[in-house]
């Protein structure tokens, strides 16, 4: 079991910016704006050969000024429960307030090794202000400065002590699935159905989901990690900082997956926003499903042919991608889409022999030439797929510079009705012999 150790504290204490810290790279959001970590947020560390999971915990507030807070608390308590060890950073600069004393309540309650860390220590007054979290009677007391680096290697060392070496995190070649869609498709709602827990934070308004979050699901035969990310906005929506933040992650998300789930609204349909997600997915070289949600609201198998026929004129070529029309409410199709987005990852790898090929594709080519240019005739003598993380095919003709888009969409179509590459974009490339 792979040890979990959780940061908490009150919101600006420098909870994020020691996670990111720890795990040394920017995946939790830095902002000076308080109340900004709206959800856990999952790493993996590996200090002296020991891996561990950590989580940034939200910012925990005990007074309810919005909808978030009471929600954010709700996270709070089931990171606790689910840690091992439990960081509680403060920091020096403020006094303490009822709030620092209801988080030392409620964590000293749980059989948990509890580290008080004392956080800002760079700022030179904070040095002399220590002293007074004494009365939390908490005995493992580190002082650091997560923005310099001071006394955390100290506080990795004590922290590893606790776990016993040999722990291993996730499997590699674990494929990792992007839930990803505009803000209020319903991502949250479809980890929380799969994971059959409130994980994520759920309100009926856009833009909930402020940050990536990884998690490992295995059930039903599947083993795969979710990461779930933030709502990708329309660019002239963007109007906060981490709004902006937040749409690089899901793009970055998209870039960490070998398969993306999009999830499309279909009250809305299928309309441009989606189609800039669906490129972005395309263009990183993701294999892609498409999941029309909340499908329970018109739940009318007529509609499902005409509305994938016209989803599927949009995408073309690349129209053999899985279409599954879904609800999180009665779990429609939840599950089969997951399986088919992990098998999917297969096609990703499917490399075809380049004799096997040429065999069958070359004399579709000859029999369905390219139209001559200018009195040329152009021909096509031979294709291979080369060695690259998505399946590329270079065709060798006498003009690679004439190829009309029409023909390259034809040999797409053939390679896709040939062979399996179902939900995954492929490449045609053509070079001179
Ligand atoms: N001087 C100093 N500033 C720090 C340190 N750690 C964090 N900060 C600053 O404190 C502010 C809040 O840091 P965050 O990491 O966003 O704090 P947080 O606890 O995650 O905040 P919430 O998301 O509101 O819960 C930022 O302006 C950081 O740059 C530190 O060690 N020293
Ligand atoms: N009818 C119906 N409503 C759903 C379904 N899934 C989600 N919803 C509702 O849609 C709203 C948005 O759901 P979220 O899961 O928060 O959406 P999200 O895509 O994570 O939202 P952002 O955080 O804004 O990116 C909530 O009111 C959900 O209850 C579904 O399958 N059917």
């Amino acid at each position: 079991m792979t040890k979990i150790v959780s940061i908490v504290g009150r919101p600006n204490v420098g909870k994020s910016t020691l996670f990111n810290r720890i795990i040394g790279y920017k995946k939790s959001i830095v902002n000076s704006k308080s109340g900004i970590t709206r959800d856990r947020n999952y790493g993996f560390c590996n200090w002296n050969g020991i891996e561990f999971c950590l989580i940034d915990t939200g910012g925990y507030t005990n007074e309810s000024k919005n909808i978030f807070d009471k929600k954010i608390c709700e996270q709070f308590l089931f990171a606790l429960a689910e840690s091992d060890v439990i960081l509680f950073l403060v920091d020096p600069s403020n006094d303490i307030l009822g709030i620092d004393y209801d988080i030392s309540k409620r964590i000293r309650k749980l059989k948990k090794s509890i580290y008080l860390v004392i956080n800002k220590i760079d700022i030179y007054k904070n040095i002399y202000n220590t002293y007074k979290y004494c009365k939390f009677g908490i005995t493992k007391t580190y002082c650091i400065s997560s923005i310099n680096g001071t006394g955390t290697e100290k506080l990795l060392d004590s922290i590893v002590s606790n776990f016993d070496k040999n722990i291993k995190i996730y499997k590699k070649n674990i494929p990792r699935i992007a839930i990803v869609g505009r803000p209020n498709v319903g991502k949250s709602t479809l980890i929380n159905t799969l994971l059959n827990k409130n994980k994520n934070i759920v309100t009926n308004i856009s833009g909930t989901t402020r940050d990536s979050i990884d998690v490992l699901y295995s059930k039903f035969g599947i083993e795969c990690i979710l990461v779930d990310t933030a709502g990708i906005r329309k660019k002239k929506n963007i109007k906060e900082d981490i709004e902006f933040y937040s749409v690089m992650r899901a793009i970055k998300s998209i870039q960490n997956s070998d398969v993306s789930l999009l999830i499309i609204d279909s009250k809305s349909g299928f309309e441009s926003q989606d189609i800039n997600i669906f490129k972005i997915i395309e263009n990183n070289n993701k294999g892609i499903v498409l999941l029309i949600n909340k499908w329970d609201i018109f739940n009318n198998n007529y509609l499902i042919n005409s509305y994938e026929n016209k989803i599927k004129k949009i995408i073309a070529p690349f129209n053999d991608v899985p279409i599954f029309f879904t609800s999180s409410f009665t779990k429609k199709d939840i599950i089969k889409s997951i399986k088919t987005a992990v098998k999917i990852t297969f096609n990703l790898r499917l490399r075809i022999k380049t004799s096997l090929l040429n065999k069958i594709i070359l004399p579709i080519l000859n029999k369905n030439p390219h139209p001559s240019i200018n009195g040329k005739l152009i021909t096509i003598k031979y294709c291979s797929q080369i060695q690259t993380y998505n399946p590329q095919f270079i065709f060798f003709t006498n003009y690679p510079n004439n190829i009309k888009e029409s023909y390259k969409r034809f040999i797409e179509n053939n390679i896709r009705e040939k062979f399996n590459f179902t939900g995954i974009p492929i490449k045609i490339l053509f070079r001179l012999k």
